[in-house]
């Protein structure tokens, strides 16, 4: 028999959007089904009419065509000048364009929407641009003669068939995650950021010892962002994101992310704030783009460049190059850094922490550096969760930048986190983790591609997300420190001079994996706990936490998440559940009113006991069995944190002097 062929219901009916086997439009080849009599077959529908006369038909009746965005509505009144939608589209191509100009030859690549390989062969997509018409000296190199094809805002699962056909190493696992490879670097590369040192930002960065920001001339960005650029547009295809960062709706910064794998496109849908149709469509010019050529290395004759790797800021431009990273960690953070640098000039306080909020409201801060526990603490199933770790503090209260959670997984177990292990479902990214072949049964114990495997996944798939992701101002402000030493209690009460000395301090071990090159847990010192991604002076933001916090009476917190009865190889790690008390005793406000006493050198106060914490462990002196070994680590580390404080010695905390002499009072004393 015949089978019935039927278009779909608006008769749109395009084959640039099926399945691309390049279909002839006429002298359709008709296909012969095979009578079916229902013996022995359990489930016989040859009763039902299958709408297709060719295998092209019929599988492009499986998809339906939808919008790429909704249609304006009269909302705005007639006030609204409303464009078609092909002018909008239109709008949106040349923008696309622009961003991928050349800067040497001044003018962008003809744009077109789609995938090439969806392309038929005798469809000769729409150019983005009249302005061609008007710029003939395009024509002088062969790279104006090819479209750039681009893949805009897809959805998750665009994007994971995407990954899968074109990208080694992208896989499906069990629980439906999308595993992919980074590549060569599995975690940041720091010392391989650059930031633009112009008139501007000259005077109103952080420059010289100690600082992030390793300097580089406009001109050797420009070098850079060509470099980038034309390789992206020596693609067959590339992937452009239009989204938000913080929500904080006065707030919101608009940003394109331009990249050349599905892998990226995916992570950055999942980290920064994902637009409604309806924002999508207003969406207009971004305020800031981001060039991810990761595969593409950078080249040593550039100035500036001591490796194949750069991550460069361009704060003038609003734009941010990568060359010779796929690590898409460099993004985040480089936005994060982009925050650092934009909100404080509002007055508004940018943070490196996680943040959570109780039912009744209380929100807690949790600061610490890589590994500490941010994510893993503000993760809490009692809790509504704000965000995992990149904040504001306005004087309306907190907003999460972001709008996704990016978890460590190493040694991840369902019992122990169980929201983050949840969270691994269809959508999120899982970087550089191990899977058996067949199963795709994940082994987070497994390091074998790095220490630093990572989730990324949309805020929402944690089931008691606060949505929008703002909160009240936090009543509680928790430092985070993974000390390897194993000398710091497991929870000291903090006043404000304290508070201040330990955020400018930024202590931890930095935990193998997360920045190239370190194996071993090692101490180290990062102010504000993310002096990676501060633009300004530490002080900057160390007096506005300051004024916040003695304003909203918030309480300072120092919590080891790190080791305990002897340094790193002879002690143990904190178990998490015990932390997770200490935790839930700070938000409950029963520690507040513990009794307290003060232990030497660091002069922090600890309490006597916590419930369902052992007493014993809370005084670290306690856990070591060689007490001379104890005392003599324990002034180690007070050493070292004295000569960190040196270089802050010289500056004053705000307008308060008296602030300042007990801020660098509050240190350890021997
Ligand atoms: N006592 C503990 N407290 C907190 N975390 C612990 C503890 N013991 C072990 N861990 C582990 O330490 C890791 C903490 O990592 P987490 O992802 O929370 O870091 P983070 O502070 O969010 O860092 P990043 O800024 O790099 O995302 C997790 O793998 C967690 O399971
Ligand atoms: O940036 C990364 O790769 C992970 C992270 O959150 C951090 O290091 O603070
Ligand atoms: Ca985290
Ligand atoms: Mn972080």
């Amino acid at each position: 028999m015949w089978i019935e062929m039927e278009f779909n219901g608006d008769g749109d009916f395009s084959f640039a959007t099926g399945n691309g086997n390049g279909v002839a439009r006429n002298g359709l080849a008709k296909i012969h089904t095979t009578p079916q009599n229902g013996n022995g077959v359990c489930h016989n529908d040859s009763s039902t009419t299958v709408k297709a006369q060719t295998i092209e038909q019929l599988h492009s009746l499986q998809k339906k065509k939808s919008a790429p965005t909704t249609p304006i509505k009269g909302t705005q009144g007639d006030f609204a000048v409303a464009l078609s939608e092909e002018e909008r589209q239109m709008q949106q191509l040349q923008s696309i364009s622009n961003s991928l100009a050349s800067l040497t030859r001044g003018t962008g690549p003809k744009v077109v929407r789609g995938d090439p390989a969806q392309q038929s062969p005798h469809h000769t997509p729409k150019v983005s641009s009249h302005h061609h018409h008007f710029t003939p000296t395009i024509s002088v190199s062969d790279s104006a003669l090819k479209f750039t094809h681009v893949l805009y805002n897809l959805s998750p699962a665009e994007l994971y068939e995407q990954a899968i056909n074109n990208e080694k190493g992208s896989f499906v696992t069990s629980t439906g995650a999308l595993a992919t490879l980074s590549g060569a670097k599995t975690g940041r590369s720091p010392r391989d950021k650059r930031v633009v040192k112009d008139e501007t930002t000259e005077e109103e960065l952080w420059w010289g010892r100690g600082s992030p920001n390793i300097e580089m001339d406009e001109h050797t960005f420009m070098v850079n962002r060509e470099r980038a650029v034309d390789y992206l547009n020596s693609l067959d295809k590339v992937f452009v994101n239009d989204q938000y960062l913080n929500w904080d709706p006065e707030n919101r910064i608009k940003v394109r992310i331009v990249s050349a794998r599905a892998y990226h496109s995916l992570f950055m849908h999942n980290m920064c704030i994902r637009p409604s149709p309806e924002e999508l469509e207003n969406f207009g010019t971004p305020d800031f783009t981001i060039y991810n050529a990761g595969q593409f290395p950078c080249n040593r004759y550039t100035h500036y460049m001591t490796s194949s790797t750069s991550i460069d800021l361009n704060l003038g431009r609003r734009e941010m190059v990568i060359l010779g990273t796929m690590y898409a960690g460099e993004m985040k953070k480089g936005l994060f850094s982009l925050m650092h640098y934009l909100m404080p000039k509002r007055q508004i306080l940018s943070l490196h922490s996680g943040c959570n909020m109780g039912k009744d409201g209380d929100v807690a801060l949790f600061f610490g550096l890589s590994g500490t526990g941010k994510t893993t603490l503000s993760t809490d199933h009692n809790r509504y969760l704000i965000g995992d770790d990149e904040h504001c503090w306005t004087e309306n209260g907190v907003s999460n930048i972001e709008g996704g959670c990016y978890a460590k997984c190493i040694d991840l177990s369902r019992e122990k986190e169980p929201d983050i292990w949840n969270a691994i479902k269809f959508g999120a990214v899982l970087e550089n983790v191990v899977f058996d072949e067949h199963t795709r049964e994940v082994d987070y114990s497994d390091k074998s591609v790095t220490e630093n495997t990572r989730a990324a996944y949309p805020i929402e798939y944690i089931p008691n997300a606060k949505i929008p992701c703002v909160g009240p101002h936090p009543k509680n402000v928790i430092l985070l420190a993974c000390d390897a030493f194993g000398v710091l209690p497991p929870v000291s009460k903090l006043n404000l001079a304290q508070t201040m000395y330990h955020f400018i301090s930024g202590y931890t071990a930095l935990v193998a994996g997360t920045e190239e090159g370190i194996k071993e847990p090692q101490a180290t010192f990062s102010a504000c706990f993310g002096a990676a991604f501060i633009m300004l002076h530490p002080t900057k933001y160390a007096a506005m936490l300051a004024q916040k916090m003695q304003q909203h009476g918030a309480t300072g917190w120092l919590v080891n998440t790190g080791w305990s009865g002897g340094r790193y190889g002879s002690g143990k790690r904190i178990k998490l559940p015990y932390t997770r008390k200490i935790i839930d005793a700070i938000h409950s406000g029963s520690l507040l009113n513990a009794n307290y006493k003060k232990i030497e050198v660091f002069g922090l106060e600890i309490p006597n006991e916590i419930e369902g914490v052992p007493s014993e462990i809370l005084d670290p002196v306690n856990t070591w069995s060689d007490k001379n070994a104890y005392q003599e680590t324990l002034l180690k580390l007070a050493g070292l944190f004295k000569n960190n404080f040196e270089t802050f010695t010289n500056y004053k905390i705000g307008k308060d002097n008296k602030l300042t002499e007990e801020i660098l009072a509050a240190g350890p004393n021997f």
